[in-house]
Formats: structure tokens, C-alpha cells, sequence
């Protein structure tokens, strides 16, 4: 089949990893972990397949999960990965290889910026762009970002969490955090460990998060948890509490809203009016954490709403970026400069 303009948008993230192409919306979503046997450095499997041995690996086989707080910590397996997920979108032949947009997290250094770069060259894209995480969010969640408007997005993924101020399609005012979803996870395990003397894995602390994790409990709720108690090493079952859980979590997402309240402070006025009427949205599997948007509203006095469905609001932002990169080219690339 030809193809003669293969464009695709990564969110290359932290915790999943989606893809966007052109005329066809999020067509791979998938955890960003590869399981790699040791004896020969070949990636075993890759993505859903893969997270599923998180944590039930035996000795010559490892899960890796390649990126940290938003960046590359493993360059080789992060080239696995991307190689195997772009195969896995793009048409086996391609007469050209694929333009790629990959989004990045706004602190992101030079080097980083680079190894994202040389990763997806290094995987046959033709050309690469970058695009900042919170830009893509915005653009994805349908915010007018080209407009001479304020718009503010708050981004909660795995490993960071992006708050920016957008205009004219460049980011006015930005704070990034390398800290998102997964931190909370590790909150819990702490605190189950500390309280309960139990030590739990980080799928079980997600999993907590997801049913009874709240940044603010309106009705309690309790849970069943399970997990190796550390006097006896044998395995125990506990009773769990969403207030407990919500004071585990408490100072993680003070820090979130700190950074929130850090972003409006530096607001220009007039820009700051805007949000006030129009409200701030949230993107990213984080911003799922109960009641998380009613607590923001209610610490900042702002409206804050929940963008339609999350966790795709980068990709498909991303995916957006490039469709249209000719005529976003001016209005993303010349702000970017003009703002630095
Ligand atoms: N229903 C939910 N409640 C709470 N947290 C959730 C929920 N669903 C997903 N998450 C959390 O969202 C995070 C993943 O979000 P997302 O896929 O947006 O991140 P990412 O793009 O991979 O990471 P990053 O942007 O930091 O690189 C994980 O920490 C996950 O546990």
C-alpha cells in the first residue's frame, strides 16, 4: 500500500506509551515497559505483554521500565521500544520513512532533548520534532492555543507533571515537576509498609490508587489489600481505608498544588482574568486520582475541569501537532524561541 506522508505523534511516557496517525486518531496504546532476557540483550516482549511480568521475571530475563520522571533513563531499551512500537504502526514498506513528533516535558534538558531525538532517528524516522508535553495536552484537550488567549493546562502523568499558561501558541508561564502518578504509588507502599509492617509491589499500589485513592475523600470506602508481612515474610491480608490512603498521598499532591498555585502567581493579569472565566483543564492518567480536580478548584478558587478522556489528551495533541505542522511550524517553533 503507498503511503507517501506516514506522520505520526508519540507521547513517549513515563507509565504508556500511545501513538497517534494521521487519519486514524490513537491507534497504539500501550505501559512503557519492555521485558529484555539478559543472556542475549534481545527484548523478550514489549508493552502490555511485557508489563505483565513486571515484578514475576525469572533471574535471566528483566522488566525494565526504560524512561524516569519523564526522561530516557535507558537509552538502549527506550530504542527498543520506540523500533518496536513504529513498526508496529507504520506500513511494513513505507516509500518514506515516517515524520515523527515526539512530546517532551517543558524543564527537559539539551541532552535529553537530543537522546529523544537520536532515539527516533535511530529507529528510521525521516524527521523528528519535539513538541513541550504541556502544549500537546493543551492542544489535544481542544484548548485554543494559537488564540491571543490565556489557556491553563495541568498535565499529571506517571513520572512528571507539567502546569503552563498558554498564549498565542507559546507557554507563557510553565512549572514542571519530575513527579506524577507513579510517585503515588510509592506513597502507598510506604505508608503500608510503615503503618502495617507489609510490604506490597507497585502494581498492588496502583491498584489501590485506582479504587480508593482520592485527593480528597468525600465517602470513605475501604478495601482489601494483600501482601507479605515483614516480621513473618509470609503473605497477610489487610483492611485499607480511602482516608488513609488520602493522607499517604497528601503531601505529593500538596507539592501539585504548590506548583499550581507557583504558575498563577506568575500569571499576567490579563491572562489571568481569562482562566478565571474560562477555567483550567486537566490532562494526563494523574488528573484521574479522585476528586483531584475539586480540590485544585477549591485550593486556588479557580474552575478546574477534567479534559475527555485523559490519558490521550498528549497523543492525540501530538498527533495533531504534526498533522498540521506546516502551518503550527511558525506559531509553535518561533513563540518557543521567542519565549526563552
Ligand atoms: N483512574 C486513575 N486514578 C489514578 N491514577 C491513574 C488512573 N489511571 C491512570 N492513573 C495514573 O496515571 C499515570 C499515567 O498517566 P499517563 O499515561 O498520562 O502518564 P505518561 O504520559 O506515561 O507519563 P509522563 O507524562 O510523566 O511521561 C500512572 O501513574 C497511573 O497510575
Amino acid at each position: 500500500m503507498f503511503n507517501f506522508s506516514q506522520k505520526i505523534g508519540i507521547d513517549l511516557g513515563t507509565a504508556n506509551v500511545l501513538v497517534y496517525q494521521k487519519g486514524k486518531g490513537v491507534v497504539l496504546q500501550e505501559p512503557s515497559v519492555v521485558a529484555v532476557n539478559k543472556d542475549n540483550n534481545k527484548p523478550l516482549a514489549v508493552g502490555t505483554e511485557a508489563r505483565r511480568m513486571l515484578g514475576r521475571t525469572p533471574g535471566n530475563i528483566v522488566a525494565i521500565r526504560p524512561l524516569k520522571d519523564g526522561v530516557i533513563a535507558d537509552f538502549e531499551v527506550t530504542e527498543m521500544m520506540l523500533k518496536h512500537f513504529i513498526e508496529k504502526t507504520v506500513s511494513k514498506r513505507p516509500i518514506f520513512k515516517p515524520e515523527v513528533m515526539v512530546c517532551i516535558p517543558v524543564g527537559i534538558t539539551e541532552v535529553e532533548r537530543r537522546a529523544v531525538e537520536e532515539a527516533c532517528n535511530q529507529v528510521g524516522a525521516r524527521k523528528t520534532y519535539l513538541i513541550e508535553e504541556a502544549l500537546a495536552a493543551a492542544i489535544g484537550a481542544g484548548m485554543p492555543v494559537a488564540e491571543p488567549t490565556g489557556s491553563m493546562i495541568i498535565d499529571i502523568g506517571g513520572g512528571t507533571s507539567e502546569i503552563a499558561v498558554i498564549s498565542l501558541g507559546g507557554i507563557v508561564v510553565s512549572e514542571s515537576l519530575r513527579m506524577g502518578g507513579d510517585q503515588l504509588d510509592g506513597d502507598i507502599c510506604r505508608f503500608v509498609r510503615e503503618k502495617y509492617n507489609m510490604v506490597i509491589g507497585e502494581k498492588t499500589a496502583e491498584e489501590i490508587k485506582f479504587q480508593i485513592g482520592s485527593a480528597m475523600v468525600l465517602e470513605d470506602k475501604t478495601m482489601d489489600i494483600r501482601g507479605r508481612d515483614l516480621m513473618s515474610g509470609l503473605p497477610r491480608n489487610i483492611e485499607i481505608s480511602a482516608s488513609e490512603i488520602e493522607g499517604a498521598l497528601s503531601e505529593s499532591v500538596a507539592t501539585i498544588i504548590e506548583a499550581v498555585r507557583s504558575v498563577l502567581e506568575q500569571t499576567p493579569p490579563e491572562l489571568a482574568s481569562d482562566i478565571m472565566d474560562t477555567g483550567v483543564i486537566m490532562t494526563g492518567g494523574g488528573s484521574l486520582l479522585g476528586n483531584f480536580d475539586k480540590l485544585i478548584s477549591k485550593e486556588t478558587e479557580i474552575p478546574v475541569f477534567l479534559a475527555d478522556d485523559p490519558l490521550t489528551c498528549v497523543a492525540k495533541g501530538t498527533g495533531q501537532a504534526i498533522e498540521e505542522i506546516d502551518q503550527l511550524k511558525d506559531v509553535l517553533f518561533n513563540k518557543k524561541k521567542a519565549y526563552k
